[in-house]
């Protein structure tokens, strides 16, 4: 998708014809995605004025970097709507391929645009300010995000647990991004945790010279501070908040595990209890990304609930959501989140977890560990990996990729008589395709999504080029073996034989001159 700074916007100068007197105001939102939001504002908000929109920065204003504010502002104040786009994304999730393909085909026919000038706004000032005739309403959303989540969860369950278990420590990491005064009135404000259990809160934009992605890489001084503080529950967000990881001392929560636990323990959680409270939802299906590990298959088949495995984007589960068959979904790029909105919501992962271990602790005394091998126990280990190459020539790339659709179409027959048998048993191919996803709601096809091989023992692996990548290509294999009796082993161990024979099969090493990956989550 075209990124905002290169969509060409047509905009018009001073008052649009007719619209004398017209309060504009502007909608975007603080979580991520103010790409959509944009588009949004522009599309419906700004042209009729119809639409009473906000713009939600934080009360500091220092969420939104005064730049991106003014950007926002200036683009979205002066479109003339004469685009023609008639779309409803007003379920505030990220825009559809409908939608972008669209636009970028309508920035394929302009040839000029004009900005607005407009004098910087006051982010640091809560309510109404007008820059010339935009009204636009400053408020501060961890006041409104915090009594949503109170709705959601068990406050008082979790502020009591720890109230009365000291030695279970929390250190949350805001790696300096937007969730920074989330977690500081969370955690700190309103769970009573002291002010130790928080760092990195003070968002910046440079995310104070870090890489601020939830991983065991780059949040390292979480992971460190972890160990050597034996911390009880670390949890670290992004930078724009959406994605999470879950690690305790020598406890790493798979993302792919996190939404299955997550799932599996939803009736702890008063939102997915269909208790006839408030605000109290019931639990319907359950989604994942396709890479994204079976655990969850196996919670939803338990709970009988419809499971949804659809392409890797956040975007795919919000039909399901808005059609009441989606409550949980997560992906195995850190994304975890609920039909409580229409994105991945990190902050939102990490209370989930405080709840499921609030409420196991009232029978027991049960840390991640326990969660984790109580889990395992019931529904088996999926073991999962994913390795990145990142910056590969994108021409071999692509060769790569090809060779594999070729191999899961028109040259099956070879695929499924490979002998496998030298990395162990279990290996035997049963299938194979390029993944295509039919939605169930709106029935649009999204084709070659990812090439699968499926083994007899349940073992998948997965490849596919990143969307996301800025430079070359970047490969993503991906590769799960279930194990439904032995969990302890470390996942690299128990992975091994397959990802040898994945590495042969892809002949990833021959197309991208590469020996070994650049990232292993
Ligand atoms: O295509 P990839 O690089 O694997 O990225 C995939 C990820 O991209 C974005 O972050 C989306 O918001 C995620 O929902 C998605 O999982």
């Amino acid at each position: 998708m075209a990124s905002i700074q290169s969509i060409p916007t047509k905009v018009f100068e001073g008052q649009r014809p007719g619209t004398s007197g017209l309060r504009k105001r502007v909608k975007v939102f603080q979580q991520e995605h103010y790409t959509q939001n944009f588009i949004q504002a522009t599309l419906e908000a700004i042209p009729t004025g119809a639409k009473g929109a906000t713009l939600v920065v934080g009360g500091d204003g220092r969420y939104f970097s005064q730049e991106a504010v003014q950007m926002i502002i200036r683009v979205a104040a002066g479109p003339d709507n004469d685009f023609g786009i008639k779309y409803n994304m007003s379920n505030g999730g990220p825009a559809p391929e409908s939608v972008t393909e669209k636009i970028y085909e309508i920035t394929q026919k302009l040839t000029a645009y004009k900005e607005i000038a407009l004098p910087p706004a006051d982010l640091s000032t809560i309510g109404t300010q007008h820059l010339g005739n935009l009204e636009i309403e400053i408020v501060d959303p961890v006041a409104d995000y915090v009594i949503l989540l109170k709705k959601i969860f068990d406050f008082e369950l979790i502020r009591e647990f720890l109230r009365n278990t000291p030695d279970f420590t929390v250190l949350f990491d805001g790696m300096h991004g937007v969730t920074g005064p989330y977690g500081q009135q969370i955690f700190v404000n309103e769970l009573g945790l002291p002010q130790s259990s928080v760092m990195n809160c003070i968002p910046k934009p440079d995310f104070g010279g870090g890489h601020p992605d939830p991983n065991l890489t780059y949040a390292h001084e979480l992971v460190e501070r972890v160990e050597k503080e034996n911390i009880s529950f670390g949890a670290a967000s992004d930078g724009d908040g959406d994605r999470n990881m879950i690690i305790g001392k020598g406890a790493f929560v798979t993302p792919s595990d996190s939404v299955a636990i997550i799932a599996a323990h939803a009736d702890s959680i008063p939102y997915f209890r269909s208790t006839g409270l408030k605000g109290c939802t019931g639990l319907k299906g359950l989604a994942r990304s396709m890479p994204t590990s079976k655990a969850l298959d196996l919670v939803a088949a338990k709970k009988g609930l419809e499971l949804f495995e659809v392409p890797t984007g956040w975007k795919f589960f919000g039909n399901l959501m808005d059609a009441g068959r989606l409550s949980i979904c997560g992906e195995e790029s850190f994304g975890t989140g609920s039909d409580h909105i229409r994105e991945k919501d990190g902050v939102w992962a990490v209370v989930a977890w405080l709840n499921i271990i609030a409420a196991a602790n009232k029978t027991k005394r049960a840390g991640i560990n326990e969660i984790l091998q109580a889990h395992y126990q019931e529904y088996g280990r999926n073991y999962f990996s994913r390795y990145d190459y990142e910056e590969v020539d994108a021409q071999r790339a692509g060769e790569m990729v090809e060779r594999l659709r070729k191999l899961v179409s028109t040259d099956r027959d070879k695929l499924l008589s490979r002998d496998n048998s030298k990395y162990g048993p279990g290996f035997k191919i049963i299938d194979g395709d390029d993944f295509e996803y039919k939605d169930p709601i709106d029935s649009s096809v999204s084709k070659k999504q990812g090439v699968r091989i499926m083994f007899k023992d349940g073992s998948r692996l997965i490849i596919r080029l990143s969307g996301t990548g800025s430079q070359g290509a970047t490969v993503r294999l991906y590769v799960e073996k279930y194990d439904p009796d032995v969990h302890d082993k470390a996942t690299k161990d128990a992975l091994k034989p397959l990802i040898e024979l994945a590495l042969e099969l892809t002949e990833l090493k021959e197309y991208t001159g590469r020996d070994e990956p650049t990232v292993i989550t």
